[in-house]
């Protein structure tokens, strides 16, 4: 079973991708390959470089993630032409991790930007993740140091909470503690994992 994982940035996918995978999900993660395919020596960074010039990387030739993010979070046709470079790259690497994924069990797939990408029609499932924009914000400032105006820069290039909703058979709403949270992704696993009635 592929199931998708969505939600804003800060939302909490990252911890219920966990809570899925000590329940005995696969997971890929959307951010992580995202990453990958920008490191150092990748042909994705050259293009990068060529896109943005070479005062995006930094002294010692890692891409500067702040700086591009600066760039691109405050200027929409500039991440257009970053999401043009990154996309499809991250695309491949989905494909080619997934072709070596196991064929029984529950894969997931946390992709932050499933709402905006359009691809949530190729999913079994979507789980997306709501968190009130105010907590979301008030995590970036507490765990990335950034500003309040780039915390609502980055929420803003994203889809809503109605748009995403519009793609979810299962939503998580986390506005509660911990323990809330994993109560509702163990309730929504097992939802995911129960056996089809027979006809
Ligand atoms: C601009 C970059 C270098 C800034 O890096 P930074 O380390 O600050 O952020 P990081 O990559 O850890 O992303 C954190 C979160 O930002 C949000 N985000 C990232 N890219 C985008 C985007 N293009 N549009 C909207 N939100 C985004 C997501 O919620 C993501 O989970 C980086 O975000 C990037 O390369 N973005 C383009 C690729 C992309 O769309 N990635 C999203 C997953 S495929
Ligand atoms: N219900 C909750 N109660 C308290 N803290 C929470 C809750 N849900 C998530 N958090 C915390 O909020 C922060 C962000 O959560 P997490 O990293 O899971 O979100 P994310 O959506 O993966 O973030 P990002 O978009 O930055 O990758 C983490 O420090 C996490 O421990």
């Amino acid at each position: 079973m592929r199931v998708g994982l969505t939600g804003g940035i800060a939302s909490g996918k990252s911890t219920v991708s966990e809570i899925f995978a000590e329940l005995g999900a696969v997971i890929i993660d959307g951010d992580k390959l995202a990453r990958e395919v920008v490191e150092r020596g990748t042909p994705g960074l050259a293009q990068v470089v060529e896109a943005f010039g070479p005062e995006i990387l930094t002294p010692d030739g890692d891409l500067d993630r702040p700086k591009l993010g600066q760039v691109v979070f405050n200027d929409e046709a500039r991440r257009k032409v970053l999401e043009g470079i990154v996309h499809p790259l991250v695309f491949e690497r989905y494909a080619a991790l997934e072709a070596s994924a196991p064929t029984d069990g529950v894969v997931v797939h946390d992709i932050p930007l499933l709402a905006e990408t359009g691809r949530a029609d190729t999913f079994d499932a979507v789980v997306v993740v709501e968190t009130p924009v105010e907590v979301q914000v008030e995590r970036m400032l507490r765990d990335r140091g950034w500003t309040r105006e780039d915390a609502e820069s980055r929420i803003s290039a994203q889809a809503t909470a109605e748009q995403r909703r519009a793609i979810a058979t299962h939503l998580i709403v986390n506005d509660g503690s911990l323990a809330d949270l994993r109560a509702r992704v163990e309730e929504v696993w097992a939802e995911l994992t129960a056996t089809e009635p027979a006809p």
